[in-house]
């Protein structure tokens, strides 16, 4: 069977989306697509030589009867319509991260999913799929450095655009370890606490850059996170998991390390894409086989809605100064961990 999707947003990811399913991955091909600046629909169609017809709106799009998935790759404001139109179809929905833009957005979608009866929502937290984390979670699951205690993390980003204001690190970049530090460490969390350090000169003056992020979680073990998204040396990711026998480093990219001119070097990769190309890559592909089969293994809905709950905590931490709590309803046994 060949999954026939429906895109909805036509800019940066979306357009990588529709390239790897055309062209590297199996099993999909995309018949339909919509974007609000129409025209860069139809160019995208025709730059990547796809047969898909460009429809007015989304909902033309998931409501399309030859439509069988959706991918939404718009704004994140519009996720919610998009997500909770496709339950309303009965349809299978990947959606870019975040969920929804509110806490209050994203528990409408999961009570929505619920009463539909059958997981239908997957959310492109897609370093899960990354083989650096997956090879760290499998030497913390089989107890190679005894019980998880700590974890030391940082999100660096050489420069981000004009569009990056406010919070967006919290809820933009930090929003990627909260969802893969639940993963990984198989835990939950009860607080969060931000700490401002001295200010970059090189950030837009409008920015605060960078902040620290201690998380707590059920089972007591303590998460510092840096986020620096003016950093200027490179797109870097590090993760150190210290357990009562050892530690656990997610992997560097990989990298020829050189000796040339008196030096010892090794590239650092400056862009968030080529990070986490294969992580995409394998995301879709998983998303593609498991739908096909009519089944749901990626982060739910309900790691969106604890994704967003964690953020708005992180957000309120900073801009109180307060150590924040954070509190979910029961996880439902329709989301139980797989
Ligand atoms: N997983 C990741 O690492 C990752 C990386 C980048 C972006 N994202 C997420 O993907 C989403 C899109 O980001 P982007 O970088 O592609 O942004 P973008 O601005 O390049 O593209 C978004 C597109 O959505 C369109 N759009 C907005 N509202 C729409 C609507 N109501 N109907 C149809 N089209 C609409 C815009 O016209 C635009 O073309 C965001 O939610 C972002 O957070 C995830
Ligand atoms: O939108 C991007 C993207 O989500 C990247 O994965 C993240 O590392 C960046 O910090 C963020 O700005």
């Amino acid at each position: 069977m060949t999954l026939q999707l429906g895109v909805i947003g036509t800019g940066a990811i979306g357009r990588d989306h529709i390239h790897r399913i055309t062209n590297k991955l199996s099993g999909a091909k995309i018949v339909a697509v919509t974007d609000v600046n129409s025209e860069q629909a139809h160019a995208v169609v025709k730059a990547e030589n796809i047969n898909a017809k460009v429809y007015k709106t989304g909902h033309d799009v998931i409501n399309a009867s030859d439509v069988d998935a959706i991918l939404v790759t718009s704004w994140g404001p519009s996720h919610e319509e998009f997500v909770l139109a496709s339950i309303a179809a009965g349809k299978p929905v990947f959606c870019e991260k975040p969920l929804a833009t509110t806490a209050a957005a994203c528990k409408r979608i999961v009570d929505a999913e619920i009463a539909h009866g059958k997981q239908l929502v997957q959310v492109g937290f897609m370093r899960r799929y990354d083989q650096g984390y997956r090879a760290l979670k499998k030497v913390i699951d089989n107890g190679q450095i005894g019980e998880a205690l700590m974890v030391h993390c940082a999100h660096r980003n050489p420069s981000v655009d004009s569009t990056y204001t406010g919070d967006m690190a919290l809820t933009d970049s930090f929003v990627h370890e909260i969802d893969v530090l639940r993963w990984l460490l198989n835990d939950d969390y009860i607080s969060a606490q931000v700490i401002l350090p001295r200010r970059t000169r090189l950030a837009d003056k409008n920015l605060q850059d960078p902040h620290f992020v201690l998380l707590e979680t059920k089972q007591g073990i303590r998460i510092d996170a840096e986020i620096f998204v003016t950093c200027k040396y490179g797109y870097d990711i590090q993760c150190q998991v210290v357990g009562e026998t050892g530690t656990a480093n997610l992997p560097e990219p990989l990298s020829v390390l050189m000796r040339s001119e008196a030096k010892l070097s090794t590239e650092i990769l400056t862009d968030w894409k080529k990070r986490f190309l294969s992580s995409y890559d394998s995301e879709l592909q998983e998303w593609i086989d498991s739908t096909i089969k009519g089944e749901m293994h990626g982060p739910s809905a309900w790691d969106g809605y604890f994704a967003s709950v964690t953020a708005d905590a992180c957000v309120a931490a900073k801009h109180s100064g307060n150590i924040i709590p954070i509190t979910m309803p029961e996880r439902p046994a329709f989301y139980a961990r797989k």
